[in-house]
């Protein structure tokens, strides 16, 4: 049933376009070294920076600070007033928020970055969720404010409760960084209608983990897909899918990258639902087999062979649907619109013929049975 090797070598879009040219240089079209970071939490936004500010050196544009924008509780950007620092990323900080002027009741996210930055973000989270917005998308946040202050660019979102990694990291003891089984086909439904909506509006995202989805701060049963800093439009202005490029630059997390990344392939919709499937696996079972794998190309080799002889290192512990959702997501080529359909059909398969129950999410038990001082209270089951 799987070919050693078979996804990388196929043959997916006509000659001359893509995919193919570049598998017989498969995982040693690797000029560039990347560092590869042992935390799933890192990316390679930071490498994507130094890339962009070595360039511009060499250019002979002086690089910019590599200092992350720095705001303190009380401090105003705009009409908005500053609480706390929420987290950091690669390029920017999040603070949570409330309005001055009192015409917007409620707490916020706002997000900024150093205006003189080399690789603007931001500007694409406000492409990306000024669309979703038009489209009515409803896993995503909401686009409040804008702005620019003095040497930082800020936007303002909807505030969105714990990531699936702030979730899953309740528990110190690693066998337990799961979700219930229901439970994680259950929100792996919600994040296929995430991907679908995003695509639907002409982006892909790049960077999917657990991390890049939270739960909702009123509604834990709300799904919301976060950072579209590594997004990327892949239709045209006439509405067409853009041609692959020959080559492209390593995007995303090392961990959950799909393996076209690691042949320095261009993504296409069908990378984002591979790199759902890795995350997905993991909030089922806990962890990827690849886990504890440093080396970017070493990595890349294990995932080829989890499709054929490690199969079941990947998938023990998994529905055996998820092999159908890999076998199908494996099939896509360049240009196929994927049957998002498919896959959540696949999911809620999963969830009825294993009698799963979906509801309440773990997080929901947690709570209740944090409320009730009861055992459980420390996180989900
Ligand atoms: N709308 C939001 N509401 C609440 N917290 C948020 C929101 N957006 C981001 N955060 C939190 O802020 C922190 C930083 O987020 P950000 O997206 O800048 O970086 P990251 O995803 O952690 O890292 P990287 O950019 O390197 O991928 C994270 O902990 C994230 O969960």
């Amino acid at each position: 049933m799987f070919q050693h090797f078979s996804i990388l070598q196929r043959t997916c879009l006509p000659p001359g376009i893509g995919g193919c040219p570049v598998a017989p240089r498969i995982l040693s079209l690797t000029g560039i070294k990347w560092k590869v970071m042992p935390e799933e939490k890192k990316n390679f936004s930071a490498e994507l920076k130094k890339a962009a500010d070595a360039a511009a050196a060499e250019a002979g544009i002086v690089p910019p600070a590599l200092d992350i924008v720095q705001l303190n509780k009380g401090d105003k950007v705009g009409t908005w007033k500053i609480s706390k620092k929420l987290g950091e990323g690669g390029f920017g900080a999040v603070y949570l928020v409330t309005d001055m002027t009192g015409k917007i009741e409620g707490e916020y996210a706002l997000k900024a970055e150093k205006a003189t930055e080399s690789v603007r973000v931001l500007k694409m989270e406000v492409f990306v969720l000024t669309e979703l917005k038009k489209a009515n998308a409803k896993h995503f946040c909401d686009l409040l404010d804008r702005g620019r202050i003095s040497v930082y660019n800020y936007v303002v979102m909807t505030l969105v409760g714990p990531s699936f990694h702030d979730l899953r990291k309740v528990y110190t003891d690693k066998d337990k960084q799961k979700f219930s089984l229901g439970c994680a086909c259950s929100v792996g439904i919600k994040c296929i209608e995430a991907i679908e909506e995003l695509h639907s509006v002409g982006y892909l995202h790049r960077d999917l983990k657990p991390g890049n989805f939270a739960i909702g701060k009123a509604d834990p049963r709300k799904v919301i897909m976060l950072d579209f800093g590594m997004a990327r439009k892949y239709i045209d202005a006439q509405g067409k899918q853009r041609a692959p490029r020959w080559a492209a630059g390593f995007r995303g997390t090392v961990r959950y990258a799909p393996l076209s990344c690691h042949i320095s392939r261009d993504q296409c919709r069908k990378d984002d639902l591979e790199t759902w499937l890795y995350m997905q696996i993991e909030l089922t079972r806990g962890n990827l087999p690849w886990k504890s794998i440093e080396n970017r190309e070493e990595m890349g080799r294990y995932k080829e062979r989890c499709r054929g002889e490690g199969i079941k290192e990947l998938m023990g512990g998994c529905p055996k649907e998820y092999v159908d959702i890999m076998l199908f997501v494996d099939s896509l080529c360049y240009y196929t619109p994927p049957k998002y359909a498919l896959i959540m059909d696949l999911l809620k398969t999963a969830i009825s013929v294993n009698n799963l129950v979906e509801y309440p999410y773990d997080w929901e038990k947690a709570t209740a049975a944090v409320a009730a001082g009861g055992p459980g209270a420390s996180g989900p089951a």
